[in-house]
């Protein structure tokens, strides 16, 4: 059994940064509301989620805006954690289920499945059990495709570099053998001299990705191999994506350890609230025996299923009402009754205690009244188009693994549709078509369409898709089978001082919304399916304690961080 820490609500205090003023940090101290609520104490948690009534003061009506995954998650925990609270859940489009797409094709040979959203989930990490125990508790686990860590799909994966694919090592024995491919050019010698390069200087709070890791590894390491890696997860360029949003682990080990290297060889440490969740979650999860030697995984009707049953459960709930096709146009404060009436909303029952928006940041501040929290109109969004394509003969790829990434060093002769990557569908996730073949996802954009007035149309993003599977990997076929789906500001970029700009609206929603308006989502804390998990949990967890919050917690309190067992 794991022994849990002691909770170090002494160590909760503000950290200073470049967004909040001294005066701003002297407020703060004097908000005891806030500080009795510690955030990161296994008291707090085990309070709330074993004794629902211990400490709690549910609210009456809570409002959760977008029925994505994380607006369903956030619905789906609350009516858990306080079934006396009200819910609305509100979504702008006329389904329920924001980016996570899965669409089926019916061919005379068979159905086809083409995800336009997320497609896999990987299980290992502290957010990845949260996300299996909710699977649990929907009953979807006969419905899941594991894919081990001994396939292809988790073995091989690729960076198309010099006109030609690099797989990257995946054991220590093919690292050696990686050392003569072009994408390690110049990798080496850099990548053994990071334990003894000098440190940054203390006052350093953050800077990009391309900065903090040419620093360390040099120019070749990061714009061939990371900036890769990069695009094949924020679809965004490292020269403006934040290092210590984004690689949080290793430029702390820089400041604790100085270096990289030195901090991943020496004692493994997590953050503590982390780590008591992971304890939590990994006693109360079943599955987590069964699946073990799993690598990621999906379900057999695609990611969607994930997201239909949540809904599902929700539209049976007393206690929980889902309308969609509802635009909020407003979020107003009245500090007399501490409670936010949601303009767009028809009817007199507009006002709620609290309200969870899993919208995004941007559009969140929006709604607001200007000066609000304007600092989350500074996270910007960049829009991808997905194109999935069908082939009738197996194994057209010519290659097997998860797939390829493009690094931005890629000169444009060789990448001139701006494509991201390509990612190998029939070997990622096999067995979710009853049609023989071969199916590739090839992403475009992303960063590189920043500056775009205008997105090229469905019929032209296909036409470049196949353009680039011809010129990578000769693949001059025509596809049975296709669709394009254009996702406009599907992925949001967290710039350098993300975590400050996130630290300044925590403050401007404690004063100007009382603390009854609480943001989850992908805008804050992690882009991929189970960070929106854990947003929403989270979100609700705080929501269900009555407790004036604003889900931004996390970037205001000094984390405390501890060995793992
Ligand atoms: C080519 C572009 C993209 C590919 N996937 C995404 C883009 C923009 C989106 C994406 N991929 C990941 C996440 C986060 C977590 C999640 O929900 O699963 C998102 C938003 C996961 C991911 N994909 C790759 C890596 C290294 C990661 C991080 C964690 C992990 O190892 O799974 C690599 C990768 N992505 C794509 C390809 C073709 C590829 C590698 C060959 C497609």
């Amino acid at each position: 059994m794991i022994r849990l820490q002691k909770p170090p609500t002494w160590r909760c205090r503000p950290v200073a940064n470049s967004y909040v003023s001294r005066r701003t940090l002297l407020g703060w101290s004097k908000k005891p509301d806030v500080f009795t609520m510690p955030q990161s104490s296994e008291a707090w948690h085990r309070s709330v989620e074993q004794h629902p009534d211990l400490q709690r003061d549910p609210p009456q009506s809570v409002a959760i805006l977008g029925a994505g995954i994380t607006g369903l998650t956030a619905a789906y925990n609350l009516c858990r954690f306080s079934p006396e609270t009200n819910i609305t859940l509100l979504e702008a489009s006329p389904r329920t289920g924001g980016w996570v797409r899965s669409q089926t094709v019916s061919t005379p040979n068979g159905r086809i499945l083409f995800e336009s959203g997320p497609r896999s989930l990987r299980p290992w990490t502290v957010n990845g059990i949260i996300t299996l125990n909710l699977i649990e508790h929907l009953k979807l686990e006969s419905e899941m495709i594991l894919v081990p860590k001994t396939s292809p799909a988790a073995q091989n994966r690729y960076i198309y570099y010099a006109n030609q694919l690099n797989k990257l090592p995946s054991s220590l024995s093919s690292a050696f053998s990686a050392l003569r491919l072009p994408v390690m050019k110049g990798a080496v010698g850099p990548m053994l001299l990071e334990p003894f390069r000098r440190r940054r200087p203390a006052d350093i709070e953050d800077e990009s990705v391309e900065s903090f890791l040419t620093r360390r590894f040099g120019p070749n390491v990061t714009n061939n191999l990371i900036s890769a890696v990069f695009h094949g997860i924020y679809a965004g360029d490292i020269a403006k994506l934040s290092a210590n949003a984004l690689m949080h682990d290793q430029y702390r080990n820089e400041k604790v350890y100085g270096s990289i290297v030195r901090g991943a060889m020496g004692v493994q440490e997590s953050i503590l609230e982390d780590q008591i969740l992971r304890s939590m979650y990994s006693v109360r999860t079943r599955m987590l025996g069964s699946i073990k030697g799993t690598s990621i995984y999906s379900f057999k009707g695609g990611m969607e299923t994930l997201t239909k049953a949540l809904d599902e459960d929700l539209r049976v709930q007393d206690n929980v009402v889902v309308k969609t096709g509802v635009e909020v146009t407003g979020l107003r404060y009245n500090h007399d009754t501490k409670s936010i009436e949601v303009r767009g909303l028809e009817g007199p029952d507009n006002s709620f205690d609290f309200v969870i928006s899993a919208l995004s940041g941007a559009k969140t501040a929006s709604l607001l009244p200007p000066g609000t929290a304007d600092t989350l109109l500074e996270t910007s969004s960049v829009t991808v188009m997905v194109v999935n394509l069908f082939y009738d003969q197996p194994n057209k790829v010519g290659h097997s693994g998860f797939g390829y990434l493009i690094p931005k060093s890629v000169p444009i002769e060789q990448n001139p549709h701006r494509a991201l990557g390509v990612i190998f569908d029939s070997d990622a996730m096999p067995g979710q078509d009853e049609r023989e073949g071969t199916k590739v996802t090839v992403m475009l954009g992303g960063h590189w369409w920043d500056d775009r007035a205008s997105f090229p149309s469905e019929e032209e993003g296909l036409m470049m898709a196949k353009e680039v599977l011809q010129q990578h990997l000769g693949i001059t076929d025509m596809p049975v089978e296709t669709m394009v789906s254009l996702q406009r500001d599907c992925i949001p970029q967290y710039g350098v001082h993300h975590a400050g700009r996130l630290r300044q609206a925590h403050e401007d929603l404690m004063d100007k919304m009382g603390g009854r308006l609480v943001l989850a989502g992908n805008s804050y804390g992690g882009v991929g399916l189970n960070d929106c998990v854990r947003s929403g949990r989270d979100a609700a967890f705080e929501v269900a304690a009555g407790k004036p919050m604003t889900g931004l917690e996390r970037w205001v309190y000094e984390e405390t961080w501890v060995a793992n067992h």
